[in-house]
């Protein structure tokens, strides 16, 4: 094959580029004309110039090393400089090390190029599936799964791997300067786990590929080993090192990890120097540098963006990281049977989380008739937490999951810190952000009031004073214990503080100090608190409405969640009932700061009764909802507004209550329990 060399031509960007496509797009479909430098323009044009000075500069004085290989991928790269043929090889490609060792089923690859490359590639060096199939086979090793995650489909046909019964997995990752993103690292390690876990007689293996097997390829497979065994950040890349020499030798992805992970990094850790076959491809056979995915020049500027830091927290700041559907269907369906609820019309697809009912009249003597404790109505935002081994879930009012990293040992059994994480353990709880007075610092804290599942064991039906020290016991006494003794935990580099919240469980306290909670303490708080909730101390975990779960609040502060909408000149207020909108006839809404109210429409909004004007006024929207109340709740809301149990009202009933010979026996019982309990724990 004779091909034309043009040396003087300018490089080519490289693969695993959309720009690639747009830049076809705009030559085939535009008019030639002045064109403006983009920031992106400005970008490259930055990142060439850097990549010339660095090669001026070049501090150990190397020459430049063009191997033999290289010279091939430096002929069909500049072949292709005018045609962009679609058969170009990645460069540094041939030189690069075909594949690693196996890790956990895993082996890491480079990109295996399709019997279309085979002009290109000396046959010596060539690397399709039929060579992948092959060699895994000599070593034994059937492959069941091929996980891609280059950012482009040009390299083989996937009827290569359907032919030979291979599931191929599509992660479309960018590389270049920015790690994988989170969903797509949630999709890796979900990929990896479902696989492994189907496997039953015969063991298969996965093949995990971008276009070299070394930064890709090993950010995700470390999160994975992160995730499915308990180890650190430095065993977890060594681990990779060792198998794919010299492991990831992008600086930036180390540091991702660590950062995600909330680790210190061991100052004895260095990232490797990038490999020759690489080094060498990042200049052409003129001397000129040559950009690729792999570069690391010009940073990213999302990944700029998101070191800004003095943003204000709200409440409705969505926490946490998508994850893939499928696996959010399986963890509804475990908090559906921890919960012991059937499947409805509607599937699983309802938050099942307890809710309380507004105090009236009628209900108010249930504290009467059943021993209750108080908390304070601690005003955020709603959200069950799910904590497994490889992740902690945020489970908000929609019944959707998001993964944040946090960490959660179990209660050591022998002394040793920090030996099991919990697994599958189901909480409940409100996530507020508290502003330091001083400071006006704030720090997002998640309130724990319930547990409904330890290690996979459902705990719904013991009253909850056992589940809400059960709670301190397992969850919160082992966090602390090992945060504060954590140079002597299996992983000292953790660093709690990077979490993105602080955890505490709630606390509840006797009828007979209400008057201080209400009076003293809720003004002391450093976060919204809106009413007290009643809890029965002896009461099960009751999903969905629980008429035995009270919550007062200050008449004006009741309210109603509607779905606002605009119809023409009609303004209309809908609720929920049965999965079906339903109207409110004659009730409006007045949006007080004087707002075009057509731009709440489709929204769902929080109102209060306005007892002058006899009418709705508008508090918020609730973008935490997807839904309306349903109707039955406004009307219990309807009934409380009416009843207006006033803090008066509600002091005077509870100073009856506790003075009844029911309510002082049972605190007799409960403090001599507990003082037997302390004597047994201090022996
Ligand atoms: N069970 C319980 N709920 C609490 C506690 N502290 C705060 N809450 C919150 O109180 C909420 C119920 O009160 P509502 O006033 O009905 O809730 P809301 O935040 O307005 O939400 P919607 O009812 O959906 O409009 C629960 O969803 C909890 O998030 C607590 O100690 N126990």
């Amino acid at each position: 094959m004779i091909v034309a060399m043009d040396l003087n031509a300018s490089p080519v960007p490289e693969e695993d580029e959309d720009i690639f496509e747009e830049k076809i797009h705009v030559e085939e479909f535009h008019e030639p004309e002045e064109r403006i430098e983009t920031g992106a323009d400005i970008a490259r044009r930055e990142r060439e110039e850097r990549k010339r000075r660095l090669k001026r500069e070049r501090p150990d004085d190397r020459p430049v090393h063009v191997s033999q290989s290289h010279a091939y991928d430096q002929l069909f790269h500049t072949k292709n400089q005018r045609s962009y043929d679609k058969s170009r090889l990645p460069p540094g490609w041939l030189d690069c090390p075909s594949s690693g060792q196996e890790i956990c089923c895993m082996i890491p690859s480079k990109v295996p190029l399709g019997e279309s490359f085979n002009d290109c590639i000396p046959p010596g060096k060539r690397y399709s599936f039929k060579q992948v199939i092959h060699q895994q086979r000599v070593l034994g090793r059937k492959l069941g799964l091929v996980i891609d995650l280059t950012n482009t489909t040009r390299y083989y046909p996937v009827s290569d791997l359907k032919k030979e019964c291979i599931k191929h997995v599509k992660i479309q990752c960018r590389g270049r300067n920015s790690v994988p993103d989170n969903l797509s690292v949630n999709q890796f390690v979900y990929e990896v786990t479902q696989f492994l876990s189907r496997q039953k007689h015969s063991k298969k293996y996965i093949l995990v590929h971008c276009t070299h097997g070394h930064n890709r390829t090993g950010y995700m497979i470390i999160h994975y080993l992160m995730r499915a065994m308990s180890m650190s950040v430095t065993q977890a890349i060594k681990i990779f090192s060792e198998a794919r020499t010299p492991g990831i030798y992008k600086p930036d992805y180390i540091d991702a990890l660590y950062t995600f992970y909330h680790e210190k990094k061991p100052e004895m850790v260095v990232c490797p120097p990038t490999p020759e076959w690489k080094r060498s491809s990042e200049f052409d056979l003129n001397g000129e540098a040559v950009p690729d995915d792999d570069d690391d020049g010009v940073p990213d500027p999302d990944l700029q963006e998101n070191h800004e830091t003095d943003t204000r927290m709200t409440n409705d700041d969505v926490l946490g990281d998508e994850i893939p559907t499928d696996q959010q269907d399986a963890l509804r369906q475990f908090c559906y049977q921890t919960l012991k609820l059937g499947v409805g019309a509607r599937g699983h697809t309802q938050f099942p989380g307890s809710h309380p009912v507004s105090l009236n009249r009628d209900n108010l003597q249930l504290l009467r008739q059943r021993y209750y404790y108080a908390t304070w109505k601690a005003d955020g935002t709603r959200y069950m937490m799910l904590i497994t081994m490889d992740g902690c879930y945020l489970i908000d009012r929609s019944f959707n999951f998001r993964r944040v990293q946090m960490r959660f040992p179990c209660r050591s059994t022998n002394d040793g810190l920090g030996e099991k994480t919990h697994h599958f353990t189901l909480l409940d709880g409100e996530m507020v952000i508290d502003t330091l007075p001083d400071s006006q610092k704030q720090e997002r804290r998640y309130l724990i009031y319930d547990m409904m599942a330890i290690n996979q064991v459902s705990i719904i039906e013991r009253p909850f004073y056992e589940r809400w020290k059960m709670l301190e016991k397992e969850v919160i006494e082992p966090r602390n214990h090992e945060r504060h003794n954590i140079y002597q935990s299996r992983n000292p580099y953790y660093r709690y503080d990077l979490e993105p919240f602080r955890v505490r469980r709630k606390d509840f306290w006797l009828l007979s100090t209400v008057t201080k909670l209400l009076k003293e303490f809720i003004k002391r708080l450093s976060h919204e608190a809106d009413g007290l909730i009643f809890q029965g101390w002896d009461d099960p975990y009751i999903p969905r409405t629980h008429e035995g779960l009270l919550k007062w609040k200050y008449a004006y502060l009741n309210s109603v969640d509607f779905l606002f909408e605009v119809d023409g000149d009609r303004e209309l207020l809908f609720l929920n009932e049965r999965g079906k909108k339903k109207l409110l006839e004659g009730n409006r809404v007045e949006f007080t700061d004087g707002s075009d109210p057509s731009l709440y429409s489709g929204k769902i909004i929080e109102c209060s009764w306005d007892f002058d004007k006899l009418e709705w006024k508008y508090m918020r929207i609730r973008t935490d909802k997807s839904t309306p109340n349903e109707f039955n709740t406004y009307r219990k809301v309807l009934r409380s507004i009416r009843d207006n149990i006033t803090e008066e009202d509600l002091l005077n009933e509870i100073s009856e209550i506790i003075r009844l010979p029911m309510y002082a026996d049972r605190i007799r019982i409960d403090s001599k329990a507990n003082q037997h309990a302390n004597v047994a724990r201090r022996r």
